[in-house]
């Protein structure tokens, strides 16, 4: 361990979480008291933003950490202490007709995009554990979401996506993108984590609509519905518990 991550914290080794849920969202307060109600014993670590529960009895780490630099950092230190499963949950934007607001993602395999992977050892992709990844899957498709799965790409920034760039994802596979898969997965591979992510389709990158316009008000509930559904789905793909 590169630091007394324990002390750093404040947290007891009793505590370990058995599962870390990570989330890149520009609306932190809003993602984590939606997320937080769901767990018990709820208390800020010494971490900003990293909150330590309880979900039926089981420690659970969650933090919107938005971004690959700082969606690492909860991967690196809780992967240390014996963490042994992080999700990534999120927003992304379709690259290919047929994603639609609401939707849901499980990638297969992310292309790296981002800075932060490198320096986890991941240069070109990552990949999800599988059995986590299916069976976030079984339990997204069970409720009731439609679900997709394939290749995505994580990028470094939000607001320069030149078409040039998004073709050159869409040529290498990718069906959507967003900005912290990739960094968590190899993260998570490097300090022995299972891992894998459960993103919401947001906007039509190659369609031209961005998440800055309005959806209507349809297709914003099945959005809203889906982003609310993530964090229960995690929960219950890792650690086998049904959403209460
Ligand atoms: O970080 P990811 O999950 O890609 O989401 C990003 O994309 C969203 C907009 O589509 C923003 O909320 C931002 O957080
Ligand atoms: O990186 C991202 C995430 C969501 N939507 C996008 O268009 N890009």
């Amino acid at each position: 361990m590169d630091q007394d991550w324990w002390t750093v914290l404040g947290l007891a080794p009793a505590e370990l979480p058995a599962l870390l849920v990570v989330e890149g969202s520009w609306w932190r307060r809003d993602r984590e008291r939606q997320r937080l109600a769901l767990l018990d014993e709820v208390r800020e670590l010494a971490a900003p933003d990293w909150w330590w529960g309880r979900h039926r009895g089981v420690p659970v780490v969650y933090a919107c950490v938005y971004g690959a630099a700082r969606t690492v950092e909860p991967v690196h230190v809780l992967g240390q202490l014996g963490t042994p499963t992080v999700v990534q949950l999120g927003s992304c934007g379709a690259l290919l007709p047929g994603l639609a607001p609401g939707h849901l993602v499980v990638p297969s395999r992310v292309l790296v995009a981002e800075g932060a992977s490198t320096f986890y050892g991941g240069w070109h992709a990552a990949v999800p554990t599988l059995d986590l990844a299916g069976r976030l899957a079984r339990v997204a498709t069970a409720a009731g979401h439609t679900l997709h799965r394939g290749t995505t790409v994580s990028t470094e920034v939000l607001l320069r996506q030149p078409i040039e760039l998004v073709e050159g994802w869409v040529r290498r596979g990718a069906v959507a993108v967003d900005m912290e898969s990739s960094a968590t997965l190899n993260a998570a591979r490097w300090c022995g984590m299972r891992a894998a992510a459960l993103l919401h389709v947001w906007d039509d990158v190659v369609g031209g609509r961005s998440w800055t316009q309005p959806l209507p008000p349809r297709e914003a509930a099945r959005r809203e519905a889906a982003e609310q559904a993530q964090f229960a789905l995690a929960l219950e793909a890792a650690l086998g518990t049904a959403s209460r």
